[in-house]
């Protein structure tokens, strides 16, 4: 892998997109408002990002009886030059159209992909644009939400979905950014892979729910933080209790002492925040742990 490029200083814009419905059309047209608000700035509040990201499937209502009626095929090949203007997928096209008008990186939250090789399989899949438009990086959610908590929440995703089989990130001119997936966050491995091999920031798109969300997802983006002494995002959709399924919201970033530095409440929102080497750098300076690892006594996870 080629070496990490210099971090610098970058603001970062998270969309907790609401109004995420039935209509696909409706939803792709309001994501793509709400990336062009995002790139003002909030509308002259905040400075315009380098950076947007939007929510975990943000085309299509969340729940496994859904994904294959919103499915796109994409067919990305990672390290080859995709063509945005054959892409069969829509709401491809309109994410890389909307990183081009507003020339600003663009990580487009999640959709329901289907396998260009084979029609069975589904995926949970992000993409990621640059300001020129270009589909640069993919990442297949690797750990499917599985899970059963008696009289909360059951959600099965491997029910229609097939988990990815890589682990992803992209670089930019101003830092090396990980990529993961909601569930995936639960997996320190990950994280902690990408921070070895470099990476300053982890983003996640994500839906947590009204259970797991006051328990674990603040926690898991502040230990995610100081374990690897980088700078964590993850990115939600809006609460809707008309929806079939509760997300959390507070969308939120992290920084890498572990310390939240922005955090969206429920409802539809923007949240701007400036990414700084500077307290990545103390931090390692600081709690020199980066330098202190063990390997002669456990393995390196990231050596693999
Ligand atoms: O890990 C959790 O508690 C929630 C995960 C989730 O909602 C997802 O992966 O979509």
């Amino acid at each position: 892998m080629a070496s990490a490029p210099q971090f610098r200083s970058f603001q970062l814009a998270l969309i907790q997109l609401g109004q995420v419905g039935s209509d696909k059309a409706k939803n792709i047209e309001h994501a793509r408002e709400m990336i062009m608000k995002a790139a003002s700035g909030n509308e002259g509040r905040y400075p315009k990002p380098d950076l947007i990201v939007l929510p975990e499937c943000f085309n299509s209502p969340y729940g496994v009886s859904f994904f294959p009626d919103y499915a796109e095929e994409i067919g990305y090949i990672p390290g080859q030059h995709y063509d945005i203007s054959s892409s069969k997928s829509q709401s491809v096209r309109m994410l890389s159209k909307a990183a081009k008008e507003t020339s600003t990186w663009l990580i487009g939250g999640t959709i329901p992909e289907r396998d260009t090789e084979d029609d069975s399989k589904l995926y949970n899949t992000m993409t990621v644009y640059t300001p020129e438009g270009d589909l640069v990086a993919m990442h297949r959610k690797l750990h499917l939400f599985d899970i059963n908590i008696p009289g909360k929440i059951t959600f099965e995703e491997s029910k229609t979905l097939t988990g990815g089989k890589s682990l992803n990130s992209f670089d930019t001119d101003f830092a090396r950014i990980g990529l993961g997936i909601c569930y995936d966050v639960r997996f320190p491995e990950m994280a902690m892979i990408a921070a070895r091999k470099g990476a300053h920031v982890m983003i996640y798109p994500g839906a947590f729910n009204l259970t797991t969300g006051p328990m674990h997802w603040e926690l898991l983006q502040r230990a995610r933080a100081v374990d690897n002494q980088i700078y964590v995002a993850m990115c939600s959709p809006a609460r809707d209790l008309s929806a079939g399924y509760h997300a959390w919201g507070h969308s939120m970033v992290v920084d890498p002492l572990g310390r939240v530095m922005v955090e969206a409440e429920e409802e539809e929102d923007i949240v701007f925040c400036q990414i700084e080497p500077k307290t990545l750098e103390e931090a390692r300076a600081g709690i020199p742990v980066t330098k202190q690892r063990r390997f002669d006594v456990y393995p390196d996870v990231s050596a693999a």
